[in-house]
């Protein structure tokens, strides 16, 4: 076996120090030294306290020993693999050679030869990046029509040709646009008439506000008191629990009017409540509320708040249908009238 594939403790000269050189390497000195710094790299990268260390001494005798193969192509091929194979030195003494040093665990005889990946460091020069520079896409505003999506649709391309109108929020009969714009947002025209100020003008979109005609409700009979107590589970007909939904007729309904011990049925959209349990509730007030009791409020209830949900307000308080009368019925109540 030669001396210079033999492993330190093989007893080479140099103080028991085995030896590896880069031997016929054909860079220049400063080739040599960055593949040398990138050698000690992976030996501490691939060692991790297993695999053996390499120190790799420069050997300043390569370019004279090996003449013109010292071209930088040649130098650039050899690179990779340089820091894999192990040379034989022409003319260095083994005191000057590379050393391997195993770690002290490892048998003698188990030891593996090193190995020795190319780095991903940062500091590796990457000559060949800047030598071919890679080809940098033109972004012209005139090639990039055809690469950007289309605009969208012009308004006049809607199915119905309409552009919804933000001038009806809120709905033509919700709350607030009962109600009139809200205070201190559009002041009324006589006091915006003059140009002071940062109100916009007028529009006349909108009617005057009207008074609100709501009352103060007593503690406990707050809207969401009423959506409490009035859940689906709740039964306030005022009638047996049994009882199945009514046929009221035009003068069963007319009795009901809240007044002599009885409950107060109102009809409405041909639906009949007994609206008795909801007048502490009713945000306009009992009085207003009496109003419809005892006939059919429908015509009534539609001039001051269509919007209102009356159908799941007063679920629990249907009583039943309102009905024509019967005809002999109907012939004796108009005698008794
Ligand atoms: C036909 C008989 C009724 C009359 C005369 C009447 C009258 C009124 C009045 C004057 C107001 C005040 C409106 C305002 O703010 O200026 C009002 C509000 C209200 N009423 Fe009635 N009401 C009747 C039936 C009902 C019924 C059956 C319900 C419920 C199912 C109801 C629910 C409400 C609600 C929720 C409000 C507040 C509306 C809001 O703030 O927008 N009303 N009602």
């Amino acid at each position: 076996q030669p001396q210079w594939l033999r492993w330190p403790w093989q007893s080479l000269g140099g103080g028991g120090v085995g030896a590896i050189t880069d031997g016929k390497e054909s860079q220049t000195s400063s080739d040599q030294e960055r593949r040398n710094n990138r050698a000690q790299q992976n030996g501490k990268g691939a060692s991790h306290g297993v695999a053996p260390k390499i120190a790799v001494q420069p050997s300043n005798d390569d370019d004279t020993a090996l003449g013109s193969r010292g071209s930088s192509a040649a130098s650039s091929t050899d690179r990779t693999s340089s820091t894999l194979r192990q040379r034989k030195p022409d003319n260095v003494p083994p005191s000057t050679l590379p050393t391997i040093q195993p770690p002290p665990t490892m048998a003698p005889t188990a030891i593996s030869p090193p190995v020795i990946q190319e780095p991903e460091s940062p500091t590796t020069p990457k000559a060949e990046a800047t030598s071919l520079p890679q080809p940098v896409p033109s972004l012209s505003l005139a090639d990039s029509v055809s690469l950007t999506m289309p605009p969208p649709p012009l308004p006049s391309s809607r199915p119905n040709g309409r552009i919804p109108a933000l001038n009806q929020y809120p709905a033509p009969n919700s709350a607030q646009r009962a109600r009139g714009p809200t205070p201190n947002r559009c002041p009324p025209a006589a006091s915006s008439s003059s140009s002071s100020g940062l109100a916009p003008p007028p529009t006349h979109s909108s009617k005057p506000a009207k008074p609100s005609r709501q009352v103060v409700l007593t503690p406990g009979h707050s809207p969401l008191d009423w959506a409490r107590i009035s859940g689906p589970n709740s039964d306030l007909r005022g009638v047996a629990p049994s009882t199945p939904y009514l046929r009221v007729t035009p003068s069963m309904l007319k009795v009901q009017t809240g007044r002599k011990g009885k409950d107060a049925w109102m009809a409405i959209n041909g639906k009949v409540y007994n609206v008795t349990p909801y007048a502490k509730f009713h945000p306009g007030g009992v009085p207003e509320l009496m109003r419809g009791a005892g006939r059919d409020g429908t015509k009534l209830f539609g001039e001051i708040h269509p919007w209102v949900n009356y159908e799941t307000m007063l679920a629990a308080c249907l009583v039943g249908l309102l009905v024509d009368e019967p005809e002999g019925k109907e012939s004796e109540m108009d005698r008794m009238d």
